[in-house]
């Protein structure tokens, strides 16, 4: 069983279809890209894998017994909210210490190394809300370290972040891709794509090419996207194909 099984799946808003009729699979322990331009459907497809949009039609069969983490948009996310960077990156321990659980002695080492690999020690008691998009994205990255998921779905995590900042998260992914977790990310900057990732989905409402990078990245295939999704009438009913 793969990680993840897309069988003709449609995923839309309001009976829009979004995605449409996309099927395939990601493997265990890799590392995907998912790429397209605006407005390709990539979010709604990650959203629909965190489990958090149902399908219109087709299915998502996730692999049983998977711990699955999923970092939305930082678009999406009320920075207004008053918590301590400390309490955000505890948060990821929530499946080990419940909810109202008791954070013990061990589990505070483990916040602390957490800060620390993500060079924000010396930040706990900052409000989330004077952190710099850096430093937030950062702060979400500790949390997502604690959250030892099996599963990982990245929704743009290096948008609006210095070059810095991107190449040490990149090195977290990096490192989950060594630990055989499975990571699947939506990124824009192809570059990094190509470095970086492994595997990628070309996606423009519907799959475009889906398989080794360099295969799926080439210069027709990212034209075609483009054209397919400016050919796609959003306003279309729900889909008849
Ligand atoms: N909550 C929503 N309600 C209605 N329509 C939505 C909603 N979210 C997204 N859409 C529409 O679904 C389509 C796909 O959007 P999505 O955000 O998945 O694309 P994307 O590939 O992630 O784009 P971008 O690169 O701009 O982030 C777009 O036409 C968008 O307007």
């Amino acid at each position: 069983m793969p990680a993840i099984r897309l069988t003709d799946l449609t995923l839309g808003y309001d009976r829009h279809p979004a995605v449409h009729h996309v099927s395939g699979e990601i493997a265990r322990g890799s590392l995907t890209a998912i790429v397209g331009p605006n407005g390709a459907g990539k979010s709604t497809l990650l959203k629909g894998i965190a489990g958090a949009l149902s399908p219109l039609g087709g299915a998502i069969a996730l692999q049983k017994g998977q711990r699955l983490a999923y970092l939305p948009q930082s678009a999406e996310l009320d920075r207004s909210f008053p918590i301590h960077v400390y309490d955000l990156v505890a948060m990821g321990l929530w499946t080990s210490a419940g909810i109202f659980g008791r954070i013990g002695l061990g589990q505070r080492a483990r916040i602390e190394a957490a800060i620390a690999a993500v060079g924000l020690t010396g930040f706990e008691r900052r409000s989330i809300g004077t952190l710099s998009g850096g430093q937030m994205q950062r702060a979400l990255f500790a949390r997502l370290l604690l959250q030892d998921a099996d599963l990982i779905l990245l929704d743009e995590p290096f948008t609006a972040i210095d070059a810095r900042t991107t190449a040490d998260l990149l090195e977290l992914v990096q490192r989950w891709h060594g630990e055989k977790r499975t990571v699947v990310a939506v990124l824009h900057d192809i570059e990094t794509v190509k470095r970086a990732f492994p595997q990628t989905l070309l996606l423009a409402r519907e799959t475009v090419a889906w398989g080794q990078t360099g295969e799926v990245l080439t210069s027709g295939n990212l034209l075609k996207a483009r054209h397919m999704v400016e050919a796609f009438d959003s306003h279309a009913p729900a889909c008849a194909a």
